[in-house]
């Protein structure tokens, strides 16, 4: 089965179209201020509208406060909210109480402790995104973290890898990880937010010709 891709920080409609044209599974919209791929809700909600059905849209949040997170949500209509930052398992079910949605979380891969400590969003996030630890910013930093953590996870809930992913290195950390899905959005760019058509071909066919 080949993975599930996803493109994340997608600024324009010309990347949109191309995710679609190309064959990634979900995309990546961004409302986090400190990010270069930061979208106002007024564009992520065009953007989403451009994508229909063609592909699952997320919508990423890094701790949000839960009215900002509800007006997001309500204006964009995405399929998918990936918390990107701190929030806890509650904060995800008070969410989740209010708004009937996917939710992702990602989480910075440190060690084999970080695999026991996020068991608590069991039944909780509908999927679970690692990514290497924080840096500056959360995450779009093109960092990659250890795949050989994932070697004998046995992982109890559904799951994919971010963090420094690229079209020269998916494939090795495919086959490292087992990954069934996986996300990318420094690693198909020609500069910050400005994604690269022929970087996001090459990484579709690396990822899915292994
Ligand atoms: O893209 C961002 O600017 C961003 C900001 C804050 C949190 C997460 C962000 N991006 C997501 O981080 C991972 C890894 O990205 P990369 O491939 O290493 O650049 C991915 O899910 C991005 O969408």
């Amino acid at each position: 089965m080949p993975p599930l891709v996803k493109f994340c920080g997608l600024t324009s409609p010309d990347a949109v179209d191309a995710a679609i044209r190309l064959g990634a599974t979900h995309i990546g919209l961004v409302h986090y201020e400190p990010s270069q791929r930061h979208l106002d809700l007024s564009t992520a909600a065009a953007l989403r509208q451009r994508a229909g059905s063609a592909v699952r849209v997320a919508l990423l949040l890094v701790n949000a406060p839960p009215e900002l997170t509800g007006k997001a949500v309500a204006t964009v209509k995405p399929d998918i909210v990936q918390f990107h930052g701190s929030e806890t398992p509650e904060w995800i079910a008070a969410v989740k109480q209010h708004v009937a949605i996917e939710a992702w979380k990602a989480i910075g891969l440190k060690d084999a402790g970080t695999l026991e400590r996020m068991q608590k969003y069991r039944g909780i996030a509908d999927r679970i995104l690692f990514d290497a630890p924080a840096q500056a910013l959360p995450g779009g930093t093109g960092t990659r973290f250890d795949w050989s953590l994932l070697k004998n996870h046995r992982h109890t809930m559904d799951w994919g890898i971010a963090g420094g992913l690229d079209p020269d290195n998916v494939a090795a950390a495919i086959a490292a990880t087992g990954a069934p899905l996986v996300d990318v959005s420094t690693g198909i760019e020609s500069a910050p937010g400005v994604k690269d058509v022929d970087k996001m071909a090459a990484f579709l066919k690396a990822a899915r010709n292994i």
